[in-house]
């Protein structure tokens, strides 16, 4: 039968005569099993034919062939690995997945400025497979979230449909896997485990540099998946464009959905994390220590939970609670602690006097003009959420008698920024700025 023939004349009515003539350009077609194997002259030809006519082969393929038919444009140098292959008949069986980890999950995800857009972009692909941003593209440094983000959508996706089938997988194990199936003569095998996925995730691309061979295979196995709209994720430490060593037609697939960014974190971001990461554990920190982990690693969240792990151990073990000193001695080597100065309250008064014009004595004073009652309230409230002492000593260094005047100024402050939006973006701004001195 003259495949490519058929396909040509059931085409002829809906092409020009000139887009018929390049048609006549192909070498050959072969079907075999639901899939047709088009020969394309060279490289060029193959990705006109992808990028221009591959939705109106399939539409005249298909009503050769049948519904399900999968399209691969083959060039010369990809022919070998496709055609001369014995076919076997693989029944398609839902692959399940065992190697998420069952802490990655959305919902316990910090979400901050950092790395909002990719979180958002991996919930929205969660709920709309294969339908928008595909591929999705997420980069960053190390330890920031990225196979985080990759899990969460796996299982997302599972919790919607428990039958969905997902792979989960890093580039290195991806490598070795292929290495294994060539080996083992069955590489048919391994192209149709992945071409039988609704959710390819696929974990530190940038490993894939140099590695022709393995980018052929994904080249095409991304094709296949794309082509029939089932979703790719795709993880690197680097954007596409820097990827050294990968295949041009690799990087311009990479880039064809959306490319987001996960960015190291910012201060505030930092501290919601210890925060959620120290409950999580179970263990206590003071202010002081939650500021000081914060400030001192920079990047890496994954140093920033090891620092947490550190603590506990050392607390459990002395039988003490997590003090500034103690975190400032076990944590030396991990933070390379640049003299961190411990926020102390009268740093605070210095800012919030600044910022509200008022000289240091009347906030210590007990002046009841508008502006300074405020400054000070506001300074009682940042010293006692900002820092770890206690109410007799943060009353005795507003030179205040009894530590009731501190309970009423922090709930003041509480109840105001409640329902002042612009009070408690003054409130906020004092805290960010004294934080991050
Ligand atoms: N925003 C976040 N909220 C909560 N935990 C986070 C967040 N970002 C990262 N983590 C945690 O930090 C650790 C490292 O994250 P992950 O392994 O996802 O980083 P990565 O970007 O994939 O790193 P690598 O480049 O080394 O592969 C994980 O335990 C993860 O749960």
């Amino acid at each position: 039968m003259d495949v490519w023939g058929n396909i040509l004349s059931s085409m002829s009515s809906k092409l020009d005569p000139s887009t018929l003539k390049l048609l006549k350009g192909v070498e050959k077609a072969e079907y075999r099993n639901g899939e047709l194997y088009i020969s394309a002259p060279d490289p060029v030809y193959k990705d006109w034919l992808e990028n221009n006519l591959l939705d109106e082969i399939k539409i005249s393929a298909s009503s050769l062939f049948g519904e399900n038919l999968k399209i691969f444009v083959l060039s010369e140098d990809e022919e070998d690995i496709y055609i001369d292959e014995p076919v076997q008949k693989v029944e398609s069986k839902p692959y399940r997945l065992t190697n998420l980890n069952p802490k990655f999950v959305f919902s316990n995800f910090i979400v901050g400025n950092c790395n909002k857009i990719a979180y958002s972009a991996c919930m929205s692909v969660a709920e709309n497979l294969g339908k928008i941003y595909n591929p999705l593209f997420i980069y960053g440094g190390i330890g920031l979230g990225k196979t985080h983000l990759l899990h969460a959508t796996a299982h997302y996706v599972l919790s919607k449909n428990p039958d969905a089938n997902i792979i989960y997988t890093t580039a290195d194990t991806f490598m070795s896997e292929l290495i294994y199936y060539m080996q083992n003569g069955s590489v048919l095998e391994f192209r149709r485990r992945y071409r039988d996925v609704d959710l390819l995730l696929i974990d530190d691309v940038q490993f894939l540099e140099g590695k022709e061979r393995t980018q052929i295979e994904l080249y095409h196995i991304f094709n296949a998946l794309h082509l029939i709209g089932k979703q790719v994720i795709l993880s690197s430490d680097t954007p596409p464009k820097n990827l050294k060593g990968l295949q041009e037609r690799l990087k311009s697939r990479f880039v064809s959905g959306l490319v987001v960014e996960v960015k190291a974190p910012d201060l505030q971001t930092k501290i919601s994390i210890i925060n959620k990461k120290s409950r999580d554990m179970n263990i206590k920190l003071p202010n002081d220590v939650i500021l000081l982990i914060a400030k001192t690693i920079n990047t890496n969240i994954r140093e920033l939970e090891g620092s947490l792990s550190k603590l506990k151990a050392y607390s459990e073990i002395l039988g003490r609670p997590v003090t500034f000193d103690m975190a400032r001695e076990v944590l030396k080597d991990i933070l390379e602690i640049k003299e961190v100065e411990e926020l102390s309250i009268e740093k605070i008064q210095r800012e919030v006097s600044n910022y509200f014009g008022v000289n240091i004595n009347e906030l210590l004073g007990n002046s009841r003009k508008k502006k300074v009652a405020t400054a000070r309230q506001i300074a009682m409230y940042l010293s006692r959420y900002l820092t770890d002492r206690s109410l007799s000593e943060i009353s005795k260094a507003f030179k205040k008698k009894d530590h009731s005047t501190v309970i009423n100024a922090v709930e003041k402050v509480e109840k105001n920024m409640e329902k002042d939006r612009k009070f408690r973006l003054t409130v906020e701004f004092l805290k960010e700025k004294i934080m991050s001195l």
